[in-house]
């Protein structure tokens, strides 16, 4: 179905039950059949019928203005380097609404009293299926990556402690890591801006010989979110291995749009971002483990009051009991067969997102700060020696090349930036990925900026 229908049939859903909300919990008011409110039901029913007999042509955008639905995928090319991969399938936007509630999942919660344990909804299900997405053997789901950090490192981390990270490492694995009393230690990038099994070794050996500790922990992130460069993750699980110190894999920009085997890659602990890679809403992510791991991990409380003698035996101490309820878990849950089925057409994102940086390399003076070919669809460029000539000498400054973006449907760049800069072609169509790729060269163009296409 043509996505702006499906909306429409999502918006009008929403109405209904709105309608219906209101109608049960004020009850005779009238507030609910205004002729306003019926109207407008009435006016997309009418919309949709009409698209149906194929004989109209809907005015989405007066009907989405109306409700304040966020048209930025449907209208325009979206090129915001964080966002694509988060944003939501029409089917979690209903679990949203169905949802809305707190404690929404906890309905039919039964003995032993526990989220991952709920099966109606399917939520016990849903994590053996994450566990097994993910080639672990167990999981939970976290409100966002940082807090899957926070779980293992507050595990196995003690004060003192040295904890290895990649130098391109997230600030949330620095603050897991101060949080439970340890250090970082970065391992140097190689002259092409990559983590190597060799550098780890090199420094888990410096830190040994420094302070006498084994590191308690490796956290790296397979993809980083400076450059979108891959890490040899596999051979860090080999180093990890070899020292006997638990590995990390921050899955933030994978997990979900790419892949995953936990065992191939020899991790320990698998994390992931639902609302970077899952198609899921904030804050959510996935924090899989090992048998090995699991008891530690997920240890139960074993706390007694000491007037009451009250235990709550099952309850996890680093999920601090339950985690996820009510439309963000359900949403993610929802989310869920899309973003199987959408990891394996990793390959062709990789096409769409080398295609434009291709093309954007024709424009002279334009460089990729990542490294390229690309195997990551969010890329780093640099167009210091392109746009940002012609920045300097525009009366909008940095602005000039929004203005141009904007005028041609393109939005999500940082606005003003004209020098080095993130964009992401992740879930953007052929024909879309095209469009900018023209579109950056016509306004190369436009601006006499030479555009070598000696590539096509
Ligand atoms: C590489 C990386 N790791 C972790 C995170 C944190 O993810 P979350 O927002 O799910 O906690 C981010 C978020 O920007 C990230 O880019």
């Amino acid at each position: 179905m043509d996505i702006r229908v499906q909306k429409t049939f999502e918006a009008l859903f929403a109405l209904e039950d709105i309608r219906e909300m209101l109608r049960q919990s004020l009850p005779g008011t009238g507030l609910a059949d205004t002729e306003g409110f019926n109207g407008q039901i009435q006016h997309i029913r009418s919309v949709l019928d009409d698209l149906e007999a194929g004989t109209g042509v809907p005015k989405i955008e007066k009907i989405g203005g109306t409700l304040g639905i966020r048209s930025r995928e449907e209208e325009y090319v979206n090129i915001q380097p964080i966002q694509a991969a988060g944003r939501l399938t029409p089917e979690a936007r209903k679990a949203l609404i169905a949802y809305g509630d707190g404690y929404s999942t906890c309905d039919s919660c039964r003995k032993p009293f526990r989220l991952d344990k709920i099966s109606k909804p399917p939520i016990a299900d849903f994590h053996q299926e994450l566990a097994a997405f993910l080639n672990m053997d167990a999981a939970r789901v976290v409100p966002g990556a940082r807090r899957g950090f926070q779980a293992v490192a507050s595990s196995l981390v003690k004060p003192e402690d040295p904890v290895i990270v990649s130098s391109l490492a997230h600030y949330t694995e620095f603050l897991a890591v101060e949080a439970a009393g340890g250090v970082v230690r970065e391992v140097p990038l190689n002259e092409k801006n990559i983590v190597t099994a060799d550098a780890t070794a090199d420094k888990i050996e410096a830190v040994i010989a420094e302070t006498g500790k084994t590191p308690a922990l490796i956290m790296i992130d397979h993809f980083d979110y400076q450059l979108a460069n891959e890490h040899d993750v596999a051979g860090i699980g080999k180093v990890a291995k070899q020292y006997d110190i638990p590995f990390l894999y921050n899955g933030a920009y994978t997990v979900g749009v790419m892949p995953v085997d936990g065992k191939k890659i020899g991790a320990d602990f698998i994390v992931g971002s639902g609302h970077k890679s899952m198609a899921s809403p904030a804050p959510s992510g996935v924090l899989a483990t090992t048998d090995e791991w699991a008891e530690t991990i997920f240890r139960t409380t074993q706390m007694k009051g000491d007037l009451t003698n009250r235990k709550f035996g099952v309850k996890e101490v680093e999920m601090l009991g339950c985690t996820l309820m009510g439309c963000t878990l359900m949403a993610m849950i929802a989310s869920f067969p899309t973003v199987k089925e959408r990891t394996l057409n990793w390959d062709e994102e990789l096409r769409k997102s080398n295609l434009l940086i291709d093309r954007m390399l024709e424009i002279e003076g334009s460089a990729v700060v990542s490294e390229y070919p690309r195997k990551h669809a969010l890329s780093k460029v640099d167009t210091t020696g392109s746009f940002d000539v012609v920045a300097k000498a525009h009366k909008r400054r940095g602005f000039f090349f929004s203005d141009e973006l904007s005028k041609r449907g393109i939005v999500g760049e940082f606005a003003g930036a004209t020098r080095a800069w993130k964009l992401s072609t992740y879930g953007l169509s052929w024909e879309k990925v095209n469009y900018l790729a023209d579109s950056l060269q016509e306004i190369a163009e436009k601006y006499e900026l030479k555009v070598n296409r000696d590539n096509l």
